[in-house]
């Protein structure tokens, strides 16, 4: 064992209330929005190769060019009721909103930079409305913010110098500041969802990143935070020397999902999942394969199956609505969340022998498990192999309990539900099933 002063502070998982709502939530929204919503990784008739919010590094477009569209913010089509309905609709339990990106433009009204919502002609605050819609709507928020900062002169990628630690102090407490500013404007914030602490500056800073983040809960009770905040005495991330998780939640599944249990080494976790391959803020040309609502449901039922939830990004253009794609995404997971969200919300990993046609689910603490079938073999039976000595007792199909599904209990242990000849709903669904151990 390694002695740390700014490892992990817990081992295992958080217990209290806030941290058990978390893992009950499933399925989350992701946001990006920014200046760079208004180029839509396009500038001067041209597409870059990469995702649209790192823009301002693509050599083509002049620093001095992207840090001045933010005077060009003036989204009139910005209803954050809308937004917040079309996430409820979705089933969606919390939203992951982006404060500040990058390249430093804060979407409320910050007092410590001048490259602010309020130096653009739509002025409001943007991020007041939004915690008010959907935490109105019943939907958790929580609030990302970039560490990396390219707009302030005092941002460093690396301390080499003294002049570098100097700045790079009053670098770190601007970003205090605008924390502080952040928990106080918004107090109804579940939690911070930080980003852009790669940096050799930030793997230096781990004594700071832990104060820090004992200094935000201080400030905001409850509050969750997850593994890409801190950095431990010698820069390991998101585990310590000791491979301890330095966090509320595992926070590195960004654009990849854990194949099996074993890869979330017992943490609670999330995946943040773009709709096409890459690119998190809006861009008119996708790149790439853009998901399938099937396929985010498939990568729904993945991450629940596996004790996680799955956070699926949108990226409003820079007027404030939302593209045709991410509308019927939206709408199609809701239509699918409205029958079988049971598998879903409060559920967790089941434990149960993985089989070809989908994946199980269990509702935390109690004995009902769920199957969610994508691939129905051509025998039309589905076969069930819980853990010695429990048994399947029931078989329901959810939202169509008449379909006439039956059980056949196998002597070996298990059993196979059979589905009726030409059983098909052309989308997943999902079998409740009853359970007792035997006494
Ligand atoms: C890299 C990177 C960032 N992390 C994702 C959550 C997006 O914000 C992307 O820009």
């Amino acid at each position: 064992k390694i002695e740390l002063q700014h490892g992990a502070h817990r081992t295992g998982k958080r217990t209290d209330a806030d941290m058990q709502t978390w893992r009950t939530y499933g399925l989350g929204q992701f946001i990006h929005w920014g200046a760079y919503s208004l180029l839509g990784g396009k500038y001067n008739g041209e597409y870059y190769n990469g995702a649209a919010e790192w823009i301002r590094v693509w050599n083509k477009v002049p620093n001095a060019v992207y840090d001045n569209l933010y005077k060009q913010f003036n989204p009139q089509q910005y209803n954050p009721t809308q937004w917040a309905a079309m996430a409820k609709q979705m089933g969606v339990k919390y939203l992951t909103f982006t404060t500040k990106h990058h390249d430093g433009f804060c979407l409320w009204p910050s007092k410590t930079t001048s490259y602010t919502i309020a130096g653009t002609p739509y002025k409001k605050d943007i991020i007041k409305p939004l915690v008010e819609a959907y935490t109105k709507a019943g939907i958790d928020v929580y609030l990302y913010f970039s560490v990396m900062d390219w707009s302030h002169p005092d941002w460093r990628y690396d301390l080499k110098t003294r002049e570098d630690t100097i700045a790079f102090d009053r670098f770190k407490k601007f970003t205090k500041d605008q924390l502080t500013e952040l928990l106080t404007l918004y107090p109804e914030t579940k939690g911070l969802w930080f980003d852009g602490t790669w940096d050799n500056s930030w793997k230096k800073s781990g004594a700071f990143t832990d104060s820090l983040e004992q200094y935000l809960k201080a400030l905001r009770p409850g509050l969750i935070i997850g593994s890409r905040l801190r950095a431990d005495d010698l820069g390991n991330r998101h585990n310590d020397a000791n491979g301890l998780l330095m966090g509320d939640y595992e926070q590195g599944w960004e654009r990849k999902i854990p194949k099996t249990y074993a890869d979330v080494h017992g943490n609670d976790w999330d995946c943040v999942m773009t709709i096409p391959e890459n690119g998190w803020g809006y861009q008119e040309k996708w790149l790439g394969h853009w998901k399938t609502s099937n396929e985010l449901i498939e990568m729904l039922a993945q991450c629940v199956s596996l004790g996680g939830n799955l956070v699926v990004n949108f990226g409003p253009k820079g007027d404030g609505s939302f593209r045709p794609e991410e509308m019927t995404a939206a709408k199609d997971i809701g239509a699918w969340m409205k029958i079988n969200s049971n598998a879903i919300y409060n559920c967790e990993y089941a434990g149960w022998e993985k089989q070809d046609w989908g994946y199980y689910t269990k509702r935390t603490g109690e004995n009902k498990y769920y199957m969610i079938v994508f691939n129905v073999p051509v025998s039309g039976s589905l076969k069930v192999q819980p853990p010695r000595n429990w048994t399947v007792t029931k078989a329901t199909l959810l939202g169509d309990a008449t379909k006439n599904i039956s059980l056949e209990k196998i002597d070996y242990g298990g059993s196979f539900i059979h589905l009726p000849k030409g059983f098909s709903t052309g989308k997943p669904f999902v079998i409740e099933l009853e359970t007792q151990k035997a006494t």
